[in-house]
């Protein structure tokens, strides 16, 4: 009886609130629906189709993947990894919660919403845009935010057959062209990401500071973040934990301020991990040089393994969704993960100091490694998700954990408890320093 009255009352004013968002949320899409113009999605050598324009009236190419991910759009489009792409959704409706807002910040000063200030891939393919939507953080439409930020969008297209067509052929070339009929010349060049370095695009200028999370101990614990396109909710995972975090371009020769720091960092990024040889060079001395914790994402991952001396290869059309199954081969646990990665470690590569930490239970592909002796370990996959599953979290804590022994190692030996002078953190800028905003240069 109780639970029923406590219910209605519950259900009474969730649904009173849930109007006023409702009202809010959706004034934009009240509006009547624009006539959309005719657009064309072509694939290299592939299949050629013809829909409408949702986003910004630019002709763009780039390389087509695909995600399987059913939520995570805003999140998905501002991470810097998918630079240089054309992100196929294969979620048939896309844009019906709408955008949160770009500005909002959390308690860290971060962005509240989204992966990165703007939108990094240079166009979307969708079945069915929304035209209407609604969501309590909703401040535009998908279709707004994408001609805001000049990035095409194209629906009304059958992405069922643009996934087996990628599938089968593996990631391709594309373009996105607005207009009744556009006589793209089929030798006139389609953009290719890989073919040029990405991550100088999308990393910081400058070095940029956030301080800690206030989580009661201050242990006065500070990160260097090499940023090769660092995702925000990255940062928020460690700054959450305790941690300061210095964030470095991802050319510093961080091999050389390493002793300065209780942890080292290499963040996600977009393309091949091959065109950052001087990152790869920095971080084999690092290795060689330095005793202290080393973590990396998705790229750093990549890059970790390149300084130890392993291979990467292209995969034929990789793993972008958060539902990735991951097999931990230490604890034989399956941790289901999110993932946006076209290139991978090549396991028989990785020298005999460094294991491979977890295996991918679709492809088989590498998922991460982890040195034999020393506290060195990185993963493929995106611990921090945004979007997706949080399973594997628990990573952070361990490299949280380890950054803690070494800290504490160094305060028995007598090693100055605070290195990193308040001086130099406080002159350093608060965010990202000089990146290029527009996603189509
Ligand atoms: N998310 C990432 O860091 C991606 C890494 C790399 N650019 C790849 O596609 O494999």
């Amino acid at each position: 009886m109780l639970k029923t009255a406590y219910l209605k009352s519950f259900s009474k004013s969730a649904f009173a609130s849930q109007r006023a968002f409702s009202a809010a949320a959706s004034r934009a899409a009240s509006a009547p629906s624009p006539t959309l113009d005719r657009a064309t999605f072509t694939i290299r050598g592939g299949p050629v189709l013809h829909g409408k324009s949702f986003g910004a009236n630019t002709n763009i190419s780039g390389e087509a993947v695909f995600s399987t991910g059913m939520v995570g759009y805003p999140e998905s489009m501002t991470d810097p990894s998918y630079r240089g792409q054309i992100l196929v959704f294969t979620q048939p409706l896309i844009g019906n919660y709408g955008v949160p807002s770009s500005t909002a910040r959390d308690e860290y000063g971060l962005l509240k919403y989204f992966e990165s200030p703007h939108i990094q891939c240079k166009g979307i393919v969708v079945a069915n845009a929304a035209m209407e939507y609604s969501h309590w953080t909703a401040v535009e439409s998908l279709g707004d935010w994408c001609r805001r930020e000049g990035v095409a969008a194209i629906t009304d297209v059958d992405t069922r057959e643009i996934v087996q067509y990628l599938r089968e052929q593996g990631s391709s070339l594309a373009r996105i062209t607005i207009g009744e009929e556009y006589d793209a010349d089929e030798d006139e060049a389609f953009y290719d990401p890989g073919a040029v370095n990405l991550v100088h695009k999308v990393s910081t200028k400058a070095p940029f500071h956030i301080p800690a999370g206030v989580t009661g101990k201050n242990e006065n614990i500070h990160i260097a973040v090499l940023d090769c396109g660092v995702k925000e909710n990255i940062l928020r995972s460690l700054v959450s934990r305790g941690a300061s975090v210095t964030v470095f371009p991802y050319d510093y020769p961080i091999h050389t301020y390493a002793h300065h720091f209780d942890g080292i960092f290499i963040s996600n990024g977009p393309g091949d991990p091959t065109h950052c040889s001087n990152t790869v060079h920095h971080l084999k001395e690092t290795m060689d040089t330095y005793e202290g914790p080393i973590f990396g994402i998705c790229l750093g991952h990549q890059l970790l393994c390149l300084a130890a001396g392993a291979k990467t290869i292209k995969l034929k059309y990789g793993n972008r969704a958060h539902n990735i199954p991951a097999l931990d081969l230490q604890t034989g646990l399956c941790h289901i993960t999110s993932q946006n990665h076209g290139y991978a470690v090549a396991t028989e590569t990785l020298p005999d100091d460094f294991k491979q930490y977890f295996i991918n239970l679709n492809d088989q592909s590498n998922e991460g490694m982890y040195h034999a002796t020393r506290p060195i370990f990185s993963t493929q996959f995106h611990p921090e998700a945004k979007g997706g599953p949080l399973d594997s979290a628990f990573l952070f804590d361990k490299y949280l954990d380890y950054v803690r022994d070494f800290k504490a190692a160094k305060r028995s030996q007598g090693i100055n408890d605070t290195p990193t002078s308040p001086l130099f953190v406080d002159v350093l800028a608060k965010e990202r320093v000089g990146v290029e905003v527009n996603p189509q240069s």
